[in-house]
């Protein structure tokens, strides 16, 4: 694998899974492939989730780490080919990309949407530019409209939770009181229309992802009607692609609840996290044994681990390809 960016760079999806249950097992099986060798993680946006569990993942195979929060510690960075440097970015990403990537083997990157330049979002100017300048593999800790670690553990999870071969999972959006980005449910969608599952997304009007992401999953306004018969219900606010970045309904109707579980299989209840509880979803759900979570949110260490695996034995098979 040389970059980390979707599921257009797993090669083979329901293999990554299966690697990953294995970590799960054996965590230090492969503790020297990462012997000598650094991570950088860049943190434009804050986290818990990703920042520890990709921590964790590359100490499991031995990898040194850097971390840093560029978003408040570093330079202001410009983008913009050609600008002017006379205001407050001190640093072009020209410079800084190949920088960093000076001191790291692998680098990890989280930058979120502006949700005010749709384009701008969608080109994914930020990661891009990293792919483009730093010389070396970038994986995405979370883009402007991807998240695909956080997607791969969904899909572990989803592979150890469910007890027929094709399940059915509902995507449902729910209040928040903030504008969200798109890309945890982008990317949600994207792997799971890649995973063999029902898959069923249901929000208020005005809420559409963008085509590409939502492919051939069933789509309904009517989340009751997505409930029924849900083996698995993953519930996510996003703010409207349509009307690009804007909060269109925050109708309490839409939060997941207890009745509304009562009309699934006996769902799972899954969230990225961080979730407003009372918002989102109720106190109910989330301490009940509906509620996968936590499970869900321990499994990124294995879609990390997974992931940064195949970037090293692509790094070591370019160094040394007289042993493959
Ligand atoms: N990395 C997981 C989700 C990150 C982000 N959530 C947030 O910003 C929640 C913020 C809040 O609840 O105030 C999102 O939706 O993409
Ligand atoms: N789910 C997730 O990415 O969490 P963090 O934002 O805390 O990293």
């Amino acid at each position: 694998m040389q970059h980390f960016l979707s599921v257009k760079d797993a090669i083979d999806v329901q293999a990554l899974v299966k690697e990953a249950l294995l970590y799960k097992k054996a965590p230090y099986a492969d503790k020297h492939l990462g012997r000598n060798r650094t991570m950088g993680l860049l943190f434009f946006n804050s986290s818990l989730r990703t920042r520890l569990s990709t921590q964790r993942a590359a100490q499991n195979l031995g990898l040194e780490l850097m971390v840093m929060n560029v978003g408040q510690d570093g330079w202001g960075l410009e983008f913009e080919d050609g600008a002017i440097m006379n205001g407050d970015k001190a640093e072009h990403i020209k410079e800084a990309a190949p920088v960093v990537g000076q001191y790291c083997d692998i680098v990890g990157i989280r930058s979120f949407p502006t949700l005010v330049n749709r384009e701008e979002d969608y080109s994914e100017k930020v990661i891009n530019q990293f792919v483009k300048h730093t010389g070396k593999p970038i994986v995405s800790l979370e883009s402007a409209t991807r998240h695909p670690l956080q997607s791969l553990a969904d899909l572990i999870t989803i592979e150890e939770l469910k007890t027929k071969p094709r399940p059915k999972v509902v995507l449902t959006w729910a209040p928040h009181v903030k504008a969200l980005p798109q890309a945890v449910p982008n990317s949600f969608a994207e792997w799971m229309n890649a995973a063999d599952v029902d898959f069923v997304i249901t929000h208020p009007e005005g809420y559409e992802l963008a085509p590409e992401f939502v492919g051939n999953a069933k789509v309904t306004y009517n989340q009751e009607e997505a409930f029924k018969d849900a083996d698995f219900i993953y519930a996510k606010n996003w703010s409207s692609y349509e009307q690009y970045g804007k909060i269109l309904n925050q109708d309490p109707a839409w939060m997941v609840t207890m009745d509304k579980m009562k009309l699934t299989n006996n769902a799972k209840f899954m969230h990225c996290l961080p979730v407003r509880r009372n918002i989102v979803v109720e106190d109910a759900v989330l301490d009940s044994h509906h509620s996968v979570v936590v499970q869900q949110a321990g499994n990124r260490i294995w879609s990390a681990q997974v992931v940064l695996k195949q970037i090293l034995l692509k790094i070591i098979k370019e160094e040394s390809p007289y042993l493959f």
